[in-house]
Formats: C-alpha cells, sequence, structure tokens
C-alpha cells in the first residue's frame, strides 16, 4: 500500500487556517494512506488561533503533524492586507523550503513503506508557494477558503485583465454598472465588488494570485455543490487547461472554543449559554463580524441604539479596532461603558449581553437564537447556514459584499440590512460611512420577524449542508475523488 504525505500551508488568519486544518483532519481520517504536515507561519501579534494551533501541535500524531515556522519579527509597512500578505508569505518561502527539506530526510528514502511526498496544499494567499514546490518537483493543490462564486469572479477579472486589457479598476468608478459573472446567477453590481480587488495594489495581488491558481493540480473549495451549483458548474467548463475544482465543504470547526472568551466583564462561555437557555426559541439576535471586526465609537453607539430601538433580546461581540500605527487584529474591551451610549448595559441588562469574542457556534447552534447580524465572512456563513440561522446582512471589507449579495439573492436565506457597505477610514481613522441605528433596527427586525421563505429557505440549506457530507452527500464522494488523485501522484 502506498502512502502519501501534503504539505499544508495555510495563512495564520482564523478564517482560513481554522478550515484548512480541520481539512487535513477529514483527509486523514478518511484515508489510512495518507499523512499530513502543517506549517503553521507565525505573525508577531494575536491571530485568535493561538490556543487552536497550541492543542493541535500537542496533539500531533504519526500521521497529522504540525510544525510552528520561525516567527517573523519583521515590522512591514504595507498597509493593504493583500500587499501585507504578500510579502509576509514570500518572507517564509525559505522557512518552508527547510521544513520540507527536513521532513524528506526524516522519511527513510529506501524504506518502500514509508510515505512519499505527493503534494502541496496551498491557501489561496500563498500562490508564491508554488515555487517551492516545483524545487521539490511535486504537484500543488489550493485550498480556497471562501466560495466558488468568488473564486469564479477573481478568475474571471483576471482573464478579463490578461486577455482583454480591461482595467479592473475602473469598475470603481461606476457604481451603478452590472457585470455578468459566469460564477454568478445574478448581474454582480460594482457596488459589491471586493475593494481588495479594485485597488490599484491589491488588485494587482489577487489578479497573480487567480493566475497561479490555474498553474495547480487542483482547486479544492469550502463549498459544495448544493449551495453554489451554478457557480461550481460555471468553474467545471471542459476547459481541459483548467484544474478540476474540488467542491469538499462545508468544512467547519464546531467544537467549543473557550480561548478567547470571557475578557469583556468577565463573561464566560457557560454564563451565554446558560442565559441563552433562559430565552424563548428564535428569540435572540446575535451580532459579530468576526475575527476582523471593528468599529469607530460613532458606528458603535448607533448599533446600541439600534438594538435598543428593536427591543430585540441580543448578544453582541464588541470588540475594539487595532491601533491605527501597526498590523494587528480587534482586541476586547476591558470596560465596554468607554464606547457605549450612557446607561445602555443597564437598560438593556434583561435583554442583552455584550461580550468579547464570541463562542459563535455555540450560540448560533442554540435554539434561542433567531437571526445573525454578520459581516458575511465565508466561515460565518457556513456555519450560520449549518444551523439554518437567517442572516442580516452587513458586509465590512474583503469578499463579504459579494458572500451577502449571493446569500440574499441567489441563495434566498438573507435580508438585506447592507450590501454595499465598504469599511473605509478618514484621516482621523475614523468610519467614513456610519450605518444608522434606523437601518440597523430595521434590519433586525426584518430577519427576526421573518416566518417565511427566508427562514425556511436557511433550514434547507442546513438540511443539505449535513446531508452533502455523509456517505452518499456530494462533497463526501468529491473527497473520494480527490484523495485517489493525490494518491496518483505517488503510484
Ligand atoms: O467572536 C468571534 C468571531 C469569530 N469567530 C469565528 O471565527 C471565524 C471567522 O471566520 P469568517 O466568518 O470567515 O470571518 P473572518 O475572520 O473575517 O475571515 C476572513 O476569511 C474568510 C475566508 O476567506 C473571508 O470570507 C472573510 O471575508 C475574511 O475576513 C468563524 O469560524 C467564527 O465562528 C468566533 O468564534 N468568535
Amino acid at each position: 500500500m502506498k502512502k502519501a504525505e501534503l504539505v499544508v500551508i495555510p495563512i495564520p488568519g482564523r478564517g482560513h487556517l481554522v478550515s484548512m486544518v480541520e481539512f487535513a483532519k477529514l483527509l486523514v481520517a478518511r484515508d489510512p494512506r495518507l499523512y499530513v504536515t502543517i506549517l503553521i507561519m507565525k505573525l508577531p501579534f494575536d491571530t485568535k488561533v493561538g490556543a487552536y494551533t497550541a492543542s493541535l501541535v500537542a496533539s500531533s500524531s504519526n500521521r497529522i503533524k504540525c510544525i510552528d515556522l520561525p516567527i517573523n519579527e519583521k515590522v512591514y509597512t504595507e498597509t493593504n492586507p493583500p500587499v501585507y500578505m504578500t510579502s509576509f508569505v514570500e518572507d517564509q518561502k525559505p522557512h518552508v523550503k527547510n521544513a520540507v527539506t527536513q521532513l524528506i530526510q526524516s522519511r527513510d528514502g529506501d524504506d518502500d513503506d514509508s510515505p512519499r511526498l505527493a503534494g502541496f496544499v496551498i491557501d489561496m494567499f500563498c500562490t508564491t508557494m508554488i515555487d517551492v514546490a516545483n524545487e521539490f518537483g511535486i504537484p500543488t493543490y489550493v485550498f480556497f477558503a471562501s466560495g466558488a462564486g468568488f473564486l469564479g469572479l477573481l478568475l474571471h477579472l483576471q482573464h478579463l485583465r490578461d486577455n482583454h486589457n480591461v482595467k479592473i479598476t475602473e469598475f470603481e468608478n461606476d457604481p451603478e454598472a452590472e457585470l455578468v459573472i459566469p460564477s454568478f446567477v445574478d448581474p454582480v453590481p460594482s457596488k459589491v465588488l471586493p475593494l481588495s480587488v479594485l485597488d490599484k495594489d491589491g488588485g494587482r495581488v489577487m489578479m497573480n494570485h487567480a493566475k497561479r491558481i490555474r498553474e495547480t493540480k487542483g482547486i479544492i473549495v469550502n463549498t459544495f455543490i448544493e449551495l453554489e451549483s451554478h457557480a461550481v458548474n460555471s468553474l467545471s467548463n471542459g476547459d481541459d487547461e483548467f484544474p478540476p475544482v474540488y467542491p469538499v465543504g462545508p468544512i467547519l470547526y464546531l467544537q467549543s472554543d473557550e480561548s478567547h472568551v470571557g475578557s469583556v466583564n468577565q463573561i464566560q462561555s457557560s454564563d451565554i449559554i446558560k442565559w441563552l437557555d433562559n430565552q424563548p426559541p428564535s428569540s435572540v439576535v446575535f451580532v459579530c463580524f468576526g475575527s476582523l471586526g471593528s468599529f469607530s465609537k460613532d458606528q458603535v453607539k448607533e448599533i446600541a441604539y439600534g438594538l435598543e430601538q428593536s427591543g430585540q433580546r441580543f448578544i453582541w461581540s464588541l470588540r475594539p479596532p487595532p491601533p491605527t500605527d501597526k498590523m494587528g487584529l480587534p482586541s476586547d474591551y476591558l470596560d465596554p461603558t468607554v464606547v457605549l451610549p450612557e446607561g445602555f448595559l443597564d437598560r438593556t441588562a434583561k435583554i442583552g449581553k455584550v461580550i468579547g469574542w464570541a463562542p459563535q457556534v455555540e450560540i448560533l447552534s442554540h435554539c434561542a437564537t433567531g437571526g445573525f447580524v454578520s459581516h458575511c465572512g465565508w466561515n460565518s456563513t457556513l456555519e450560520s447556514l449549518w444551523f439554518g440561522v437567517p442572516i442580516a446582512t452587513w458586509p465590512i471589507f474583503f469578499e463579504q459584499q459579494l458572500n451577502a449579495f449571493q446569500m440574499v439573492k441567489e441563495f434566498g436565506c438573507a435580508v438585506d440590512m447592507k450590501l454595499d457597505y465598504r469599511r473605509e477610514f478618514n484621516s482621523d481613522g475614523d468610519d467614513q460611512a456610519v450605518v444608522s441605528a434606523r437601518e440597523i433596527d430595521g434590519g433586525i427586525k426584518r430577519v427576526m420577524d421573518d416566518d417565511g421563505d427566508i427562514r425556511k429557505r436557511a433550514k434547507e440549506i442546513s438540511e443539505q449542508s449535513k446531508k452533502t457530507l455523509v456517505d452518499g452527500g456530494t462533497s463526501f464522494s468529491t473527497l473520494d475523488h480527490l484523495i485517489n488523485d493525490i494518491l496518483k501522484n505517488v503510484s
């Protein structure tokens, strides 16, 4: 029996690393011939994955191993996230090369029983690692942590840029324009195109990733055919030159994650769940904006007033922005009253909880949770759909506007609270646009009061997302198919 080893390289962001690691776990659980080594790149600030990766390193086994690469203390001056990530990943190349060289040396070359290197599985933002895989003469697969719709958009725009000389940045000048993108059922308004794609520097980086994704041996996407059949079909259009697409999702981490809960008012995860236990079914709206979500003081006040006006029971994950002068992620408020309207916590004590980092999957899985005001990060979207909780959309950055658009228009399981909001700062570091309490109240009421199509559709997708992963489901068989293709690399 030939054994195959994969080297998995995620970027160290919560929304990417966790799904890639869970994917690696799924691979080794499915086939005893598979071995995985995960290389963890380290950023010099808290990326909300520390506890998760530490437990992974500790539980490393013979078939799944986690290696921490040396921490990179370099100070980067780029403020554009895609540009910054590219420089960071480029600097990691020597570490990856060393780790893989040692891995090969540690496997006894003459022993026919030891696993052979079958490929790299790299994050969608690590396409430069294809160069390293090429040096070792092994194929690369890319793991796309977002949806097939966005993947199709990137590839389409890159095709327009490279083959038709289209200037992507110019789409920003015409917000009313609508683009026909093969991976989207409905024409896409240019105002929901990701800023990271429209931006001159960020866009160049994203287009280069798209170009290099075409060089890989396969594209693994955290989606499932029942959810994004149109997008997946548009990517499998019979072009022999284009790598096969493997929709193997939804890949989620559904265990409780205590690692970050508790900083605001020392509220523990168990207190939050106990509180939810005492609320009526589907009565609580959960407000949370992912691992990177934070707002200015003015915006925080509007959210507070919006929640109060709605009169709805709520759990609100409220986190302060990182310092403006350096790269970092939102932390937790030691005392949230410094940003909240006076008396807010007292007035809402009976109906709401303001917390820091949330035990998101536990909240979404609780029967008292009836709606989710979300930034529409892809993992939050998949988690919400898994538990059948409808969303009120409030995208902030990256591809979130597109996800929100898809949720509202194509999947039919979300209300449009905001679709084209983009977080941009003025020279004082404040939000340029503030979403008003009235809009927030309205969005909350619409998602919570809906007892028709949207809630029904969310439940339907929830059932599909579970079925697709079990024997007989499409993502289950796609994973088998992918494993067979990987094993062929060493036979
Ligand atoms: O208080 C919190 C906040 C987040 N989470 C978890 O953190 C993850 C967040 O992932 P996601 O919803 O995808 O948001 P981001 O962290 O913002 O993810 C980045 O990566 C995603 C995948 O590429 C993109 O879709 C997003 O736009 C990008 O911001 C989810 O699993 C959440 O359950 C918590 O558990 N508690």
